[in-house]
């Protein structure tokens, strides 16, 4: 009620009348007692909603990592758990990401099969086989102005089986590995493959060019150039025609999937042509990239899936206007679909699902033939410790029916669409609602907000660093013996743990909780297990055991030390070995971060739990954007050895 003094005019209109009747006087007493029951409830309806909308709790988390540390894969863990509906509907979108990644691991092999290890630039046991292929068919770089546009539809980039050397002793020069101890160099004899065997012919007798025709391997590639067709026709369907370079990230740009790799454009992929040999741009040997805020699922989905508009965000507006603002948004995020080209991914067949079902033997013979394995084994190729990799289950995968396996049906327990790869360009935000189910937990909204790891993105997360509860910091610690694809002269694990401290010392993030996930765990296992010496690569390692638990254990005191040392305030810290792609574990893993999120009590596998911080021994300003470090691996090793 308004408060009134005396000589409130409304107090004279409010007044009864003087000549009030004892039941006028009743009936305006009963109809006082009413409004005021009903402004009273009003009231109370009021205060409840507010108090509800407070008790309402948001969490907001922020996936950080350098480039496939698993964030994208963390992410649909959770669509997985709290939208299982719509994550199991979008399945089918997948399977081009896949039937992609297919193509490109059979191509990183006939690359291996088909350059001379003399003019490649990959013997570093560091280089991943993707960034092999890509380094040896990489379109030109920008300092080479005369070779960027390619468009005459001559194949240099695609290089089943014609490519050509200059061009490879070119990228040789301008990608020589850095000093690795575990390098037996660049000489031939470790690539001369024995000569009995009937898919490889030495390089050293040969030339790319020279190949004579009619051995078994010529065969086979000649059976396997369709793949050369779908990659094509799978870039047109997942990139929009008007994508450009990935890198360019700053410049307001369509949203959707692109193709990039810290590479410009070179020749063309023919974004649009069937041909695979015309088009504006250059994907051949560029990672697939999806930018978020709309919906290159959108692109293949409007076809017939609806979704709804929360609960399930692709790259919610927010994230839009907030990159707007601060002027580094990849994807405007308002919602426009990305043009595809091509088909819309829903068929249950479609033309890539036809030529893989066509070259599916020939796949299967050329993953599984010994000689194979050991050109790549040679030439240290581990291409089943890749992102993307699906050669194992081709005969699955090949079917003409094939739809993404579901890890909910019984005894799966990873799932096609977690190991699928497709790279992160941009920021977006995510919102899930979590189910009524969920107990103590449900009315909760989490917001989890996905970036791009690789380095020309980092410039991008901190707009999002304000409003945020906790961090998930991956740091892939199977990539001790790799180098970034991105930058070929910086140890994998070097850049996590810079990453790493960068975060831990950011202001802007001083008050937030830290989640690490010392992430690829079962990679990391595999690795140790085929021989891999963990103390070649991080000389503090000294004589420990060369095993999953004793590197593991390594490795998360030292990245706890960091966080120790580089934390501004006292805060939360959890750490857990994960394997992301894993189902069961990480949905485990979930739960626990998920409880550690309420703040006040946690019990649960933490490490660290209200630690405070000693007094900082070194003063950093914050900052994200490491510059690149010297390539020398004590630099980074003695990192980490002096945070102990
Ligand atoms: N085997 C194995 N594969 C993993 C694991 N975590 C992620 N991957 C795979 O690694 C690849 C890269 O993961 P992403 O989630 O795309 O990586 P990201 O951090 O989002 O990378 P950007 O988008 O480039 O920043 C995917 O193919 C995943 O399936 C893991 O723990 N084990
Ligand atoms: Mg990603």
């Amino acid at each position: 009620m308004p408060v009134r003094t005396a000589d409130d005019p409304l107090d004279e209109v409010l007044k009864p009348p003087p000549d009030e009747s004892p039941e006028d006087r009743a009936v305006r007493l009963q109809n006082e007692a009413e409004a005021k029951r009903v402004s009273l409830a009003i009231d109370a309806s009021i205060k409840a909603e507010r108090h509800a909308r407070r008790k309402k709790r948001i969490v907001r988390l922020l996936l950080l990592g350098q480039s496939e540390s698993g964030k994208s894969t963390t992410l649909r863990q959770f669509q997985r758990l709290y939208t299982p509906t719509a994550f199991r509907e979008e399945r089918i979108l997948w399977r081009a990401v896949i039937q992609l990644n297919i193509v490109r691991s059979i191509r990183t092999i006939l690359d291996a099969l088909t350059f001379p290890s003399s003019t490649s630039p990959h013997t570093s046991p560091y280089s991943s086989p993707r960034s092999r292929a890509r380094t040896i068919s990489r379109p030109p770089l920008p300092n080479h102005p005369h070779e960027q546009h390619n468009g005459n539809g001559n194949d240099t980039t695609l290089t089943f089986g014609s490519s050509s050397p200059p061009r490879v002793r070119h990228h040789h020069h301008h990608h020589s590995p850095p000093s690795n101890p575990d390098s037996d160099g660049d000489s031939e004899s470790d690539f001369v493959h024995p000569h009995h065997h009937p898919h490889y012919r030495s390089p050293r007798s040969t030339s790319p060019l020279t190949l004579a025709q009619n051995t078994p391997l010529d065969a086979l590639k000649a059976r396997l150039l369709p793949l050369r067709h779908i990659e094509a026709l799978l870039i047109a369907k997942l990139v929009p025609p008007n994508e450009e370079e990935a890198t360019h990230f700053a410049r307001p740009g369509p949203p959707g999937v692109g193709v990039g790799a810290g590479t410009s454009a070179g020749s063309s992929s023919g974004a649009s042509s069937t041909s695979g040999g015309t088009g504006n741009h250059a994907y051949r040997n560029q990672e697939i990239f999806v930018r978020p805020g709309t919906g290159w699922k959108g692109g293949l989905a409007r076809a017939r899936v609806t979704y709804p508009g929360s609960g399930y965000g692709y790259g919610d507006h927010h994230d839009g206007a907030k990159q707007n603002k601060n002027g580094k948004g990849s994807s405007g995020g308002n919602g426009t679909r990305p043009m595809s080209a091509g088909t819309t991914g829903l068929e249950t067949q479609d033309e890539p699902q036809e030529v893989l079902n066509m070259c599916r033997r020939d796949m299967i013979a050329l993953w599984n033939d010994e000689g194979v394995r050991e050109v790549l084994r040679r030439r240290k190729i581990r291409i089943e410790e890749e992102s993307g990799f699906f050669l194992d289950d081709l005969e699955r995968l090949t079917s003409l029916k094939y739809m993404p396996t579901d890890a909910n049906t019984p005894c799966e327990q990873t799932d096609d669409v977690l190991k699928a790869r497709l790279k992160t360009v941009g920021v977006s935000e995510y919102r899930f609602e979590m189910e009524a189910t969920a107990g103590r937990d449900s009315g909760t909204e989490w917001r989890i907000v996905d970036v791009g790891g690789s380095r020309s993105q980092r410039p991008t997360w901190a707009p999002f660093f304000d409003d945020v509860d906790a961090i998930i910091f991956l740091a892939p610690i199977s990539g001790f013996d790799q180098v970034l694809s991105e930058d070929r002269t910086v140890n994998r694990l070097e850049d996590s743990v810079l990453l790493w401290k960068a975060v831990c010392s950011n202001k802007l993030l001083a008050n937030v909780d830290l989640v690490l996930f010392l992430n690829k765990c079962d990679i990391l296992d595999k690795k140790l297990k085929s021989g891999i010496q963990v103390s070649k690569y991080i000389r503090s390692y000294g004589d420990r055991e060369n095993d999953l638990d004793s590197v593991s254990k390594y490795l998360r005191s030292k990245f706890s030390a960091i966080h120790r040392e580089y934390s501004p305030n006292p805060r939360k810290f959890y750490a857990f070995c994960t394997s992301v792609t894993d189902t069961a574990t990480t949905a485990g893993i979930i739960a626990s971060v998920s409880k550690a999120m309420p703040i006040d009590h946690y019990v649960g596998s933490t490490i660290e739990l209200n630690y405070r911080s000693r007094p900082r021994l070194r003063h950093e300003q914050p900052h994200l954007y490491i510059l690149v470090h010297p390539p020398n691996i004590e630099s980074w090793t003695d990192s980490i050895a002096n945070v102990s």
